[in-house]
């Protein structure tokens, strides 16, 4: 059987490699790194890979907005699994010293602020696509710069780690999802994440919606709203809850929600990190 084409966000060393790593252990699969998600997205939809795996969310940063824009736009891709990893970000250089630059993945950047206004205030903090990128960078650059992110990382681009787990909480966890063309069979044990905009004709919709889930029992395990990218006052809202699209309960939570809403969408049913 042909290998497995996996795409990520990459070079290789940033924390989606690891997530990818978690999710295909044990099976035959080439990873495909992509330095943008839409680019990832792109990929998956054309079928020059089989999947893909993008961060989605962040325990001390919340959402990864293009992750969230991307699955609700994109047509022709579903989510088909999910990954948590703890996330513990290291200060990477050539060699210790005093640094004036520190590059890093915003969401990255802004896990560590406590440690950078703490150790390096008033050094210019400059965004990259990831993590693994920051060090690549640094890796050819003048010694003064430095770069969050992963031991693999320091180690791939020959970087010493000059400060150890530096996120501000050491609960730090990013979830990350798979994402591919096919929806993925029902296990018994799933999650379906769905996104919608409500009508605006009377008052207490949301309060209707999130209704049908809790009268039937339903655990929900995400909820968020995200501009519509309109005007003020449109959003989507987000909502993970457990259970698969097709078992009966969840079915007839969505089956309502539909008919409250001007758009709807589900994002997938994939089975559960445990
Ligand atoms: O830059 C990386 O290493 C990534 O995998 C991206 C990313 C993110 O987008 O949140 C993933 C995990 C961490 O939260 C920090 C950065």
């Amino acid at each position: 059987m042909a290998v497995l084409r996996i795409g990520f966000l990459g070079p290789s060393g940033t924390f989606t490699a690891q997530a990818m790593a978690r999710f295909y252990s044990g099976q035959d699969y080439e990873g495909v790194p992509y330095a943008e998600i839409p680019e990832l997205f792109g990929a998956v939809a054309t079928g020059e890979v089989a999947a893909g795996v993008v961060p989605v969310e962040n325990s001390l940063e919340g959402s990864v907005n293009v992750t969230l824009d991307l699955l609700v736009r994109d047509p022709a891709v579903v989510i088909v699994g999910e990954v948590i990893l703890p996330v513990v970000h290291h200060l990477l250089a050539r060699r210790p010293g005093r640094f004036t630059r520190v590059l890093s993945h915003p969401h990255a950047l802004a896990q560590c602020r406590a440690f950078l206004e703490r150790e390096l205030p008033g050094v210019v903090r400059e965004a990259t696509t990831s993590t693994a990128e920051a060090a690549r960078l640094v890796a050819s650059a003048d010694e003064s710069w430095a770069a969050i992110g992963t031991e693999e990382a320091a180690e791939r681009y020959g970087l010493v780690v000059v400060a150890r787990a530096i996120q501000d909480s050491a609960e730090n966890e990013t979830r990350f999802v798979v994402i591919g063309r096919e929806p993925a069979s029902r296990t018994g044990k799933d999650k379906t994440s769905i996104a919608f905009s409500l009508r605006h004709d009377r008052p207490g919709v949301l309060y209707a919606a999130l209704g049908e889930f809790a009268r039937r029992g339903i655990n929900l395990t995400k909820i968020e709203s995200r501009p519509a990218r309109r005007s003020i006052g449109h959003y989507i809202f987000f909502i993970d809850c457990e259970g698969h699209k097709e078992d009966a309960p969840v079915a007839a939570a969505l089956a309502a929600i539909i008919k409250m809403s001007t758009f709807f969408k589900v994002l997938g049913s994939y089975p559960r990190w445990e």
